[in-house]
């Protein structure tokens, strides 16, 4: 720096500059704070990182009560139930039986309060209170329909009547089929007209996303089910956790096995005229294990295929009868254009048609705009060989 100002009084001097100078040291020096106040943050930042590192791990621990003289009572994750004293930057107010909390690594007390654990199981599974299709929203399906009927909707709203009979209804459904069938649909319509609280589990989901929580996860659900009940517990993609496994050589694997045990273990624990039912759903029943199809367990199989031309006619009045169209049409002569198709790709098809009329500047859609549509999603339909798993049923 002082040579910076000898170079500068050396051109300016024959002026005797010295505001000039004055200026320059107080550029300077304004310079000089910022970069000082930047290089504490940064250090504020790094002794932050290595006190993260260095920090002893907690352990997670549940509340289960709070005692009169403040002392609380804790579920650890590593066993036993503990008191612990709750640190002085902990709001006590914020503590309630059932919030997630994390001790000390020796565990004499609450440092943090968790996000709550319910809010994070919650994503993983989806709830819905009321759903909102019904059998009328379904095409074809009617004998799928009315076996979901006796089985499922008859003994939720009306156990007395098979007590009084003597029969028990199965604990749990199965619905088998291709992909893009109905089988979402009709478990949500069969809850819808039960009343019944809907409990959605994707089984691929949450054993990818949730590793090491699966039985947890299931556990979870089974006791939400019993708190909201009647309730319908669906879950989806059956096979991502209940296929046969000859080899439990991975951890992943051994994991998946876990949460299977644990939802025999659930199913298994309710009676057959309990007001939960489990209804699940699979495109591969041929790799189930068998232990899941066993007697009291999901022993009524009912097979969802692709709409026969019946079906497919039907399919197509629903969704053509909410939309705009010039003239009449042969939902016959639709349905026979589009054999091999499920219910999905008729919806796909009636979305589309509405895109031709769009992009032709109409407000109304035509005949041709459907079969314009049909070609397009049959030929990505059947463009590629088809999915070994639709094989099967095509
Ligand atoms: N029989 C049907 N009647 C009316 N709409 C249908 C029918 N089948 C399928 N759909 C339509 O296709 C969509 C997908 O159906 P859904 O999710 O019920 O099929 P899925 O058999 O559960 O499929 P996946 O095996 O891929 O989960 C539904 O939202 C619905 O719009």
């Amino acid at each position: 720096m002082s040579g910076e100002i000898d170079s500068y009084k050396a051109r300016n001097y024959s002026n005797n500059n010295d505001d000039a100078i004055v200026r320059l040291l107080e550029e300077k020096i304004e310079s000089l704070t910022k970069e000082l106040e930047k290089l504490r943050q940064d250090l504020n930042w790094y002794k932050g990182e290595l006190e993260k590192l260095l920090a002893p791990p907690y352990i997670e621990a549940t509340v289960l009560d709070i005692l009169p003289d403040g002392r609380v009572v804790v579920r650890s994750s590593s066993g036993p139930n503990l008191v612990v004293n709750v640190a002085s930057a902990i709001d006590i107010k914020k503590i309630k039986p059932g919030t997630s909390v994390a001790l000390t690594q020796r565990g004499s007390a609450i440092v943090e309060i968790l996000p709550n654990r319910e809010d994070i199981i919650v994503k993983s599974f989806e709830v819905v209170e009321r759903p909102n299709i019904h059998y009328s929203d379904i095409g074809g399906l009617e004998t799928q329909i009315q076996e979901l009927k006796e089985v499922v909707e008859i003994p939720l709203k009306n156990p007395e009547l098979f007590r009084e009979i003597g029969i028990e209804p199965p604990k749990g459904v199965l619905l088998y089929g291709p992909p893009g069938t109905g089988k979402t649909m009709l478990a949500k319509a069969v809850a819808t007209e039960s009343n019944a609280t809907f409990i959605q589990v994707v089984a691929s989901e949450f054993a990818q996303k949730f590793v090491g929580e699966g039985a947890r996860i299931v556990r979870e659900v089974f006791e939400l089910a019993r708190r909201k009940a009647p309730s319908i517990v669906f879950i989806d993609e059956i096979d991502a956790i209940g296929a046969k496994r000859i080899d439990l050589g991975t951890s992943g694997e051994r994991e998946v096995q876990r949460t299977l045990m644990q939802l025999l273990a659930e199913i298994d624990g309710f009676k057959p005229l309990d007001n939960v039912k489990i209804i699940a759903a699979t495109n591969r029943i041929d790799i189930l294990d068998p232990a899941l199809l066993r007697p009291g367990r999901f022993d009524r199989l009912i097979e969802v295929p692709l709409p026969d031309v019946k079906g497919r006619e039907e399919i197509f009045k629903i969704y053509l009868s909410k939309m705009k169209i010039d003239s009449s049409i042969n939902y016959n002569e639709l349905a026979k254009l589009t054999e091999g198709l499920s219910g999905a790709d008729i919806k796909n098809i009636c979305t589309e048609a509405g895109y031709n009329a769009i992009r032709d500047g109409r407000k109304y859609i035509t005949y041709k705009d459907i079969t314009v549509a049909i070609d397009k999603v049959k030929k990505s339909r059947f463009k590629n060989k088809i999915p070994e798993r639709h094989e099967k049923y095509t």
